[in-house]
């Protein structure tokens, strides 16, 4: 049988994972969701006329001496012709809801953000007047209009402010709950169950003995499922054994929506994975591509399960290539791959025969879109995962490179 090819594969973790549902959710658990429907704008932006600095309301046209000295209320008209004086006859403090009419010849004290009383045409910095409580002296003319910010003028009540579509971001967040929306409809994030086999594996601050390891699949494919957005729930010890793993899942089928696994998947005589899974919907498969050529993919219980293989950079380079695109959309992103550039790799490498092989690089964009091969291609090589910032993809077709040629590059972060 001939093995399946990378985009093949693919396709089938997409259909598996789905979408999830659509849900309202309150904006605090919104950041980076997608939205799933258009925002109306329930109201205007700012909702009143207000004032954009701090200072006085005032007629415009009073601040101009040759009508001022005719003015009521005008306390006097000083010699310079733009100063005059006039009564304070009232404060409007920010959430002022009731006001007075400003009576021509009056001022109205007013702070940013304040609602503008009926009458007022402009606002005065404190910064042009002395400053006064009872009557201020006015020290420059203003035009009407200024420094006010008008009702409506960020946003009409009826306009589709938000398209579905849209990620949500800190900004459009604000804009959500400046409209008063304390709910978004978005797709909600996948439950990720990360489950890391193997009966060589160790918790972090035990004692090693010889043959075991320190388990680091779970902690790195759980730090991927959340920066992808989505929930992870970590279940990092489950032995080589049938019984056990079986056990191990149960507590989560009816919460989680994906199970993902890593270990247990090739041809070895102790595949806990693959023996617990084998009698269910699911299909072990190699696929064309190194590192990350053993996969299962199916559903157990009816959840749809994702086996990764247990080499650490095989398995987070699959998590790169199948589940992450797979993830993203779900929660109904239009961009789910990761950005790529075209680079020149500054040394030769070479790649297996009919297989997509992604090694591990350091590209740096600065220097003339060139990428550095960062280790071999053993997919035991962890550190050298750590220190890349790039994947580079050498199609199937291609066995050696040298130095020098293009390359496509798909960034890690
Ligand atoms: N006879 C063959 N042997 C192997 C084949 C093959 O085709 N025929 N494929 C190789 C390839 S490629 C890969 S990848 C691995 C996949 O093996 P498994 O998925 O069965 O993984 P394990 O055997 O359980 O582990 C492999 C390796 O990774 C270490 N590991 C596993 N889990 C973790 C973890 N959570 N944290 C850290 N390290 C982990 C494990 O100790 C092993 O060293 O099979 C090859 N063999
Ligand atoms: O698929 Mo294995 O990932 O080549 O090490």
């Amino acid at each position: 049988m001939s093995p399946t090819t990378v985009a093949e594969h693919r396709k089938r973790v997409a259909e598996l994972v789905g979408s999830m549902p659509v849900l309202q959710l309150p904006l605090e658990e919104c950041l980076g969701l997608v939205l799933a429907a258009d925002v109306i704008a329930p109201l205007d932006l700012p909702p009143f006329d207000n004032s954009a600095m701090d200072g006085y309301a005032v007629r415009a046209a009073d601040l101009r001496r040759d009508e001022t000295v005719r003015l009521v209320g005008a306390v006097d008209s000083p010699a310079r012709d733009e100063t005059v004086r006039l009564v304070v006859a009232d404060d409007i403090p920010a959430g002022r809801t009731e006001l007075n009419p400003l009576e021509p010849g009056t001022v109205q004290r007013i702070m940013t953000g304040a609602p503008l009383p009926p009458g007022a045409d402009a606002v005065v910095q404190v910064e042009w007047t002395d400053g006064g409580t009872e009557t201020v002296t006015i020290n420059r003319a203003v035009e009407p209009g200024q420094n006010i910010r008008t009702g409506g003028d960020d946003v009409r009540k009826g306009d589709a402010v938000l398209a579905a579509g849209t990620v949500l971001r800190p900004s459009t967040l604000g804009l959500a709950s400046a409209l008063g929306l304390p709910e978004l409809p978005v797709r909600r994030r996948p439950r990720v169950l990360v489950l890391s086999t193997g009966s060589e594996l160790v918790e972090p601050g035990r004692p090693l003995e010889l043959g075991q390891i320190y388990e680091s699949n779970g902690m790195m494919l759980a730090s991927s499922v959340r920066d992808a957005g989505c929930v992870a729930i970590q279940l990092r010890f489950v032995p080589d054994d049938v019984e056990a793993f079986h056990q191990a899942l149960k507590p989560y089928l009816g919460s989680v929506d994906v199970i993902m696994t890593s270990g247990g998947v090739s041809a070895g005589a102790y595949e806990v994975v693959k023996d617990a899974l084998a009698d269910h919907d699911m299909q072990f498969i190699k696929v064309a591509m190194q590192p990350g050529g053993p996969q299962g993919s199916g559903r157990y219980e009816g959840v749809p399960v994702l086996s990764l293989p247990g080499n650490p950079v095989s398995a987070q380079v699959s998590f790169e290539v199948f589940v992450r695109p797979a993830l993203l959309a779900s929660m109904g992103h239009e961009q789910t791959e990761r950005p790529t550039a075209q680079a020149r790799i500054t040394t030769g490498l070479t790649s297996p025969a009919g297989k997509t092989q992604f090694r591990r690089g350091l590209h740096d964009p600065s220097s003339g879109q060139v990428v550095t091969p960062v280790g071999g291609p053993g997919s035991h090589l962890l550190s050298a995962l750590a220190l890349s910032n790039c994947l580079i993809e050498v199609p199937e077709d291609v066995t050696e490179l040298a130095a020098g040629a293009e390359v496509t590059v798909r960034y890690l972060q």
